[in-house]
């Protein structure tokens, strides 16, 4: 049946994640693959993900193999899967934008960001010379001209997109509309991990709509001592993200909606050490029964890149089915699921059964 043709911006912990999962998976069969939403879909399997292109702006990471770049620092995500084989991909040097953010220099010298030296490649062109099928987008946060550009270079180099940060292309009716003239499927945008802070908070949110319990105040606490952190840090490039995770609880509650006030979410620190743990704190304050007040705390802990390729995993394979079938536009079932920020919001258990209706076709998109 072929293979997934990928290609990806940014060789960071993310990125890692997803082809360490690749290779993983590899050989396994669905009885002793633990970790994933759909083993196959529409018979494409982890294995069948191949990538043959990837960019980046670090000199630790360009002109390098892939298979090497994905564990150079800061990379920092548990290693689930040592023996990558070499992967035949060179890292291409990228344009230099947005992506850095100005503060990373204050950091020892593990942290410091290096940009390479090199020449930023034609991006179009290493698309169109590697077969690329799906652009994968993993810039830092904040990223929104750098984000725009490779999403320009989707558009020339006829690859579909699927955007795991939070700048809005796919829930933007503009650029949905670039992408489903260009005949290309988008998915997006900002990925809402496997059982990720987001996840969490909205399911939890669910059920206190469903128990009829009115939320009054709410936080979502995050650190994390991975580059996103680090990156995090520096105010100026959280507006959308901000905008991303809150509008993600918000969503489900509907006309209960909470003021501005009674609703913080958002990344909180960064804390070295913590390396690409994340801990998330929840505190949910409400009202049951005779208005009597009631409060709810939970932490979550967990290690934040193989979180998001555990949904990435789904999107690259839902993204393939979309061409095959030649659905453009944003996919809005699999980037309800899937995404933090998608073009429609749906709860979740309903967009994990719009997402088995794409998957069997009952449903366009
Ligand atoms: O835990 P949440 O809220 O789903 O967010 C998870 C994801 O959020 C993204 O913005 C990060 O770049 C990812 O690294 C992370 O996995």
């Amino acid at each position: 049946m072929g293979k997934i043709k990928i290609a990806i911006i940014g060789v960071g912990n993310c990125a890692s994640s997803l082809i360490q999962g690749i290779y993983y998976y590899t050989g396994k069969n669905e009885e002793d693959a633990i970790g994933l939403m759909h083993w196959d879909i529409d018979g494409y399997k982890p294995e069948d993900i191949e990538v043959v292109a990837a960019f980046d702006i670090d000199k630790r990471k360009v002109g390098k193999d892939l298979s090497e770049a994905i564990f150079a620092p800061p990379n920092c995500t548990k290693i689930f899967c040592e023996n990558i084989p070499w992967m035949d991909v060179e890292v291409a040097m990228g344009p230099v934008l947005d992506g850095v953010a100005s503060h990373m220099k204050e950091y020892d010298e593990k942290y410091t960001f290096s940009v390479a030296d090199e020449e930023p490649v034609d991006v179009v062109e290493v698309l169109e010379d590697s077969g690329a099928e799906i652009l994968l987008n993993y810039l830092p946060v904040g990223s929104e001209k750098a984000t725009r550009y490779y999403a320009k270079c989707a558009l020339e180099a006829g690859t579909a997109f699927i955007n795991n940060i939070p700048v809005f292309i796919a829930s933007n009716p503009k650029w949905a509309s670039r992408f489903e003239k260009a005949g290309l499927p988008l998915i997006g945008d900002d990925i809402k991990a496997q059982i990720g802070a987001t996840i969490t908070h909205r399911t939890l949110t669910q059920l206190f709509k469903n128990r009829g319990v009115r939320l009054d105040r709410t936080y979502q606490l995050n650190t994390g001592g991975n580059t996103d952190f680090l990156n995090m840090l520096n105010r100026d490039r959280l507006h959308s993200k901000k905008k991303s995770k809150t509008e993600a609880v918000q969503s489900i509650l509907g006309d209960e909606r909470l003021d501005p006030e009674n609703i913080h979410i958002g990344p909180s620190d960064y804390v070295a050490w913590q390396k690409d743990n994340k801990v998330c704190y929840l505190r949910m304050e409400g009202r049951i029964f005779g208005d009597v007040p009631m409060n709810l705390e939970v932490r979550l802990s967990v290690e934040d890149s193989p979180n998001s390729a555990g949904c990435v995993i789904d999107a690259i394979r839902c993204c393939k089915l979309a061409l095959k079938r030649g659905i453009a536009g944003p996919l809005t079932s699999i980037s309800a699921y899937t995404m933090k920020h998608p073009p429609i919001q749906y709860p979740d258990e309903k967009a994990a059964k719009l997402v088995d209706k794409f998957i069997s076709g009952e449903i366009e998109r």
